[in-house]
């Protein structure tokens, strides 16, 4: 059937793909991790600065979805704990997979390789990288998937369930519609991209178990990861 975008959801994708792409890691942030020397406790260190950023940009871009603002508060906390880790790694996937000038991409991988996390964890997470690349989604698609995964309703805590899953419904329509329209060789493009946010769940599963092994080594956290992660 001939798929029409209408002019609110033209208007909804502007705002979203507007967020995503003005909330962005500092310059001086994503320097240093060029700069500094490698060490694990080093590469560690700017990996728990870069997720404590990456989680103030989260909020903010959050902040831009239509809609959420007007969601109870103690849900919207709730949304943000529950999708975090999801997210940080949608946005660290787009940033992986992008063709990233000067070697950039290849230096943050090789210090996620050595940051003391467990291979366990490691071989999952790079599949994922491999798997978000193949898709090659436009910055629409990101933007939009990296919505439809802070608007997902059943997170922990969550009370008013119907008004999140009415929210990520509508991101889901223009989200489906835009899959045709930009990949109308791959009819089953959209049903992949859903795939992928059954791969987040279980990344979700390896991460806590990754934090649990870290608290028990004692690893260091920021006060903003702290409260999103529950530790210390
Ligand atoms: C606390 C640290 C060690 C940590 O724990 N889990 C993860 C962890 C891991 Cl590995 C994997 C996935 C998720 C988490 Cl949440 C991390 C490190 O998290 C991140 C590391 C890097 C980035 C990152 C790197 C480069 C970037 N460029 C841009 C940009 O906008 O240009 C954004 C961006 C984000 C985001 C999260």
């Amino acid at each position: 059937e001939k798929v029409e975008i209408t002019k609110e959801q033209q208007a909804l994708v502007k705002s979203i793909v507007d967020a995503y792409n003005r909330h962005q890691i500092p310059q001086d942030m994503t320097k240093k991790l060029l700069q500094e020397q490698y060490s694990a406790e080093e590469n560690f260190l700017l990996l728990t600065e870069m997720a404590t950023s990456q989680v103030q940009v989260l909020v903010e871009f959050t902040k831009n979805i239509p809609g959420f603002l007007s969601l109870d508060c103690e849900d919207q906390i709730a949304l943000l704990k529950g999708s975090a880790v999801e997210a940080m790694f949608l946005r660290s996937a787009q940033v992986l997979s992008k063709r990233m000038p000067n070697g950039y991409t290849e230096v943050l991988k090789e210090r996620v390789r050595n940051s003391g996390m467990s291979e366990e964890f490691m071989t999952p997470m790079f599949n994922f990288y491999k798997s978000i690349d193949e898709l090659q989604m436009v910055q629409e698609e990101q933007a939009l998937l990296t919505a439809v995964t802070i608007l997902t309703p059943d997170r922990p805590y969550v009370k008013d369930y119907q008004a999140v899953e009415r929210l990520q419904e509508t991101m889901l329509v223009v989200l489906r519609k835009l899959c045709v329209l930009q990949h109308p060789q791959d009819p089953q493009y959209f049903a992949r991209l859903l795939g992928r946010l059954t791969e987040l769940r279980t990344l979700n599963h390896y991460h806590a178990e990754m934090l649990t092994s870290w608290r028990m080594n004692d690893q260091k956290f920021t006060p903003l990861l702290c409260e999103l992660w529950d530790v210390q």
